[in-house]
């Protein structure tokens, strides 16, 4: 059976095409395009059809060319000219005679043409509404599909692309970008958009992944054309199926909503946050510290540092955001806000003191408690047997218990007594007790006072029992010596009993034990008794804290270098634990027990040797341990510093003042001189002249000598050596006169050989009687000079520091050497005399009798002030 393409029948009719295809679709035909094709039946039909209403004078087709026509006649802005434009090209073709017949009758006809554009126009409006709900309906299906694909990697969607475009997408795609230069959007007219729909695009899909649903597949390329889509290159084909089946002013929008969402997507993250910022709840106090601003405080109170500014405003503080704020302002705002305000306390962790002190009351309050041994010394009178008392137990009760066990003398060592262990000091006698205890250490739990039966009660018993009293440590008399054939025990108990002392036997809460060290007999019992007394004092301790402790011992040891006898009293030390003792730090690197045996950790009450300080501590200095090293060696740094500071201050220097008291004092041989002066000649002399004063056999002695100004290293030569330092024409560097301040090193300036020589001879004899002082005022820098013949040399100088008068003695400085030292002649400010000027300022001087003063020169203005004889 012969078929007919459509587009033949209309040419045959003279209709065009579309009007053509709508008809068949009317009639029910199965076409889609004017390329689809009928069989003679239905071209047959379709031909009757039309050839009907050409005979009725009125064809629809040439009603829709006049519809055409017509359009392009009533001259409408904007889309009569598309419209032209798009019937003519689609005319072209076609422009038969027939044709300009039909157009000439339409042109006759205008009314009949006008209804049938507003038929057009409706139907075309309905088409757009249709069409903009089918785009609607896609694209909420095209989100779907991109929400639930969000969460997919980029490099999944990338891969996905390439297998999915194929080859051939991709080699057009790469042409097409070869072809167009910029964006190109593809703008579809309706009927264009209808042809592209009755011809659908066949896309490959590549199978290289069988395994991906062909729905995933439809998504992933959505997703890669939404990017690509309107980038240079890409082409018409490549738009979704849904976009090419919008109008242009829907096709628009779209652009536009793309547009957006582009935007949105991008800006996702960001919109996502809050953009009122939520107001934070005010904390319950302001922990400040003096001299915080605006900007600190917003960040503590979460409120914004102008919000700060104008609450102080308020209160009738002016400030910005940075200015610094004192307590009241801030406690002010504290209370303005409603809230506590509480100064910062700045914890001084170089204070080992309070670190030490904190462990202990963090020890009392914990819940890890356990039984400590008691730590014990022994005093009493000379020879009433303390030391053959500690000796007895320590070989006795040691070497038998721990076998091979070699005791070491680590200032401290433990006994052992039905498994409970007892730590005793070894240090005897009430001295070391107080010294220890004067220097903050309290570290004996029990006292045991050895009284000799067959001696009594002696004054150093008596300033035992006073000693332990004060210290409030209970006491354990032991009545030694017992096997000897004059003992009374039960002498030296009334004794006691009238210092306080009353045995249990007798009704009072002593323990009296009678023993003899010599012999051995009831020692057990003594350390029975002491473990007793350990029971009532419930001593315990928590070993799982960090470890403090105290130096019962110290000493340089030639191999090991500093090594320290301490007693751990809370918390386990280990090796390897970054300790501060007193002012030293380190690391415990070698602990040994009192039988010299390496221990890795020692627990509350026991004492051991360490080894790994920087320095040798003092006995009674505390041991804390610290988290890292590097913050131990900080605080012990810190801490030797502000020691050396300390000491600094506490040495009394000699200085001319003093020196007949010291001379007198410290029976000095000699008084030691550190001397500058500014020329060679002027040093030789000076020290001649010097070393000859002879005072009562005290000599001066000439540390150093040397020509240039005062340097910090003469001053750290005097402040070794207890030494004072002259200077002739000479001055000291700022930095040496801050030293010497500090140091307490006394120095004196002198332009005349024979005033120093009186000066330190009369102090020498105890005669010195400072009646003036030299008192510099100011300094200051010569920037200019200016020659006047009848005034001199004019200096223009800027004031440094001070102030300098009219009256003002000055000296004219060159590298650090004195040139001249005399008197202002005139003061000037610009052209006015003025009596004195201030630092910051500029004036013009002259001195008198002296010209030769240069640019960079310094001043020194200085007044003479009378010193009041002490
Ligand atoms: N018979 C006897 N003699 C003892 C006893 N205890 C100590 N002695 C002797 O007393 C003397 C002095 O003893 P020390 O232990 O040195 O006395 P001390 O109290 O340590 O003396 P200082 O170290 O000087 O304070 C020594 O000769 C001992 O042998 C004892 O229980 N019986």
């Amino acid at each position: 059976m012969a078929k007919k393409r459509i587009y033949e029948v209309a040419k045959e009719l003279n209709i065009d095409n579309k009007t053509v295809v709508d008809k068949a679709k009317e009639l029910g035909f199965d076409v889609k395009s004017h390329m689809s094709s009928l069989d003679d039946n239905e071209a047959k039909k379709l031909t009757e059809v039309f050839s009907k209403k050409q005979t009725s004078g009125q064809s629809n087709s040439s009603k829709k060319t006049k519809i055409k026509i017509s359009v392009g006649a009533i001259r409408r802005p904007k889309h009569s000219d598309k419209k032209k434009n798009f019937s003519n090209k689609k005319n072209d073709s076609k422009k038969t005679a027939g044709q300009n017949e039909n157009r000439k009758r339409e042109k006759n006809n205008r009314p009949a043409a006008r209804d049938l554009l507003k038929e057009l126009q409706d139907k075309q409006r309905k088409d757009s509404v249709e069409l903009n709900k089918q785009t609607e309906r896609s694209r909420m299906q095209y989100e779907n599909k991109q929400n639930k694909k969000k969460n997919t990697t980029r490099e999944e969607n990338n891969k996905a692309s390439v297998p999915v475009e194929g080859a051939e997408a991709v080699k057009a795609r790469v042409q097409a970008s070869k072809k167009v230069t910029g964006p190109k959007i593809v703008k579809l007219s309706p009927a264009r958009n209808q042809q592209k729909k009755e011809k659908p695009r066949v896309r490959k899909v590549t199978p290289t992944i069988p395994s991906a649903p062909i729905q995933e597949q439809d998504q992933k390329r959505n997703n890669n054309r939404k990017k690509d889509f309107g980038k240079p290159g890409r082409k018409h084909h490549e738009v979704p199926e849904y976009e090419r089946e919008r109008s242009d002013h829907s096709d628009k929008a779209r652009r536009r909503r793309n547009k957006k969402n582009k935007r949105n997507n991008q800006s996702q993250e960001v919109k996502k946050q809050p953009t009122q910022r939520k107001e934070r709840p005010l904390p319950e106090t302001l922990v400040y510290e003096e001299g915080m601003n605006a900007q600190d405080l917003g960040k503590i109170l979460h409120r914004e540092p102008a919000e700060i500014v104008k609450k102080l405003f308020m209160l009738g503080v002016m400030t910005n955001q940075n200015q610094s704020l004192d307590k009241d302002t801030i406690e002010l705002l504290a209370a303005e806000y409603g809230i506590e305000a509480e100064e910062k306390v700045h914890e001084d962790i170089s204070d080992i003191d309070t670190l030490y002190t904190k462990e202990v009351e963090a020890s009392k309050n914990s819940k890890n408690q356990v039984k400590r041994p008691p730590v014990v010394t022994i005093m009493g009178h000379v020879d009433h047997g303390k030391t053959t008392l500690l000796d007895r137990l320590r070989h006795t009760n040691v070497s038998e218990h721990e076998a091979g066990g070699i005791t070491q003398s680590i200032g401290a060592y433990q006994v052992k007594l039905d498994d409970r262990k007892i730590t005793f000091l070894d240090t005897p006698g009430h001295a070391a007790f107080s010294n220890m205890r004067a220097r903050g250490a309290e570290i004996t739990d029990i006292v045991v006072l050895v009284v000799a039966a067959d001696d009594g009660v002696m004054p150093q018993t008596i300033e035992a029992i006073d000693h332990a009293k004060s210290a409030g440590v209970p006491i354990i008399v032991a009545v030694n010596k017992i096997d000897k054939p004059g003992a009374n025990p039960d002498h030296v108990m009334e004794e006691l009993m009238q210092h306080g002392l009353v045995p249990e036997d007798w009704g009072g809460d002593t323990i009296f034990v009678k023993i003899s060290a010599k012999t051995g007999e009831n020692v057990e019992d003594l350390l029975q008794m002491i473990l007793l007394q350990a029971d009532v004092l419930e001593l315990k301790a928590d070993p799982d804290q960090k470890a403090i402790g105290t130096v019962v011992e110290a000493r340089l040891d030639k191999g090991r270098g500093p090594v320290a006898d301490l007693l751990v009293q809370q918390g386990t030390l280990k090796v390897g634990d970054p300790i501060v003792i007193g002012d030293t730090y380190g690391r415990v690197r070698v602990m040994t027990n009192d039988k010299g045996r390496r221990i890795k950790e020692a627990k509350p009450s026991t004492p051991v040797e360490i080894t790994g300080l920087n320095d040798v501590p003092s006995s009674a200095d505390k041991l804390v341990v610290f988290d890292d090293e590097k913050t131990a060696r900080n605080v012990g740094e810190q801490r030797a510093k502000n020691a050396l500071e300390k000491q600094r201050e506490n040495v009394q220097h000699v200085t001319l003042d003093n020196l007949f008291d010291t001379m007198k004092k410290e029976n000095m041989k000699s008084v030691d001189i550190v001397l500058k002066a500014d020329v060679q000649g002027s040093v030789e002399a000076l020290q001649q002249s010097l070393e000859k004063i002879d005072v009562e056999g005290v000599r001066v002695n000439i540390i150093h000598a040397s020509v240039g100004a005062i340097n910090e290293s003469d001053v750290t030569l005097a402040a070794a050596s207890n030494a004072f330092i002259i200077g002739f024409n000479v001055r000291p560097t700022a930095t040496a006169k801050a030293q010497a301040e500090s140091e307490g090193v006394d120095m004196r300036l002198y332009n005349i050989i024979y005033k120093a020589m009186d000066d330190v001879e009369a102090a020498m004899k105890g005669m010195l009687e400072p009646t003036y002082e030299e008192k510099v005022t100011g300094n200051l820098t010569v920037r200019e000079t200016w020659k006047v013949s009848k005034v001199g040399t004019i200096a223009g100088a800027f004031v440094d520091s001070g102030y300098v008068t009219r009256d003002s003695g000055i000296r004219v400085i060159r590298d650090g050497i004195v040139k001249y030292d005399g008197k202002v002649a005139s003061l000037k400010r610009f052209k006015d005399d003025v009596k004195e000027v201030k630092q910051g300022f500029d004036c013009g001087l002259t001195i008198e009798n002296f010209n030769d003063i240069k640019v960079d020169d310094e001043l020194e203005a200085y007044e003479m002030q009378e010193v009041k004889p002490q």
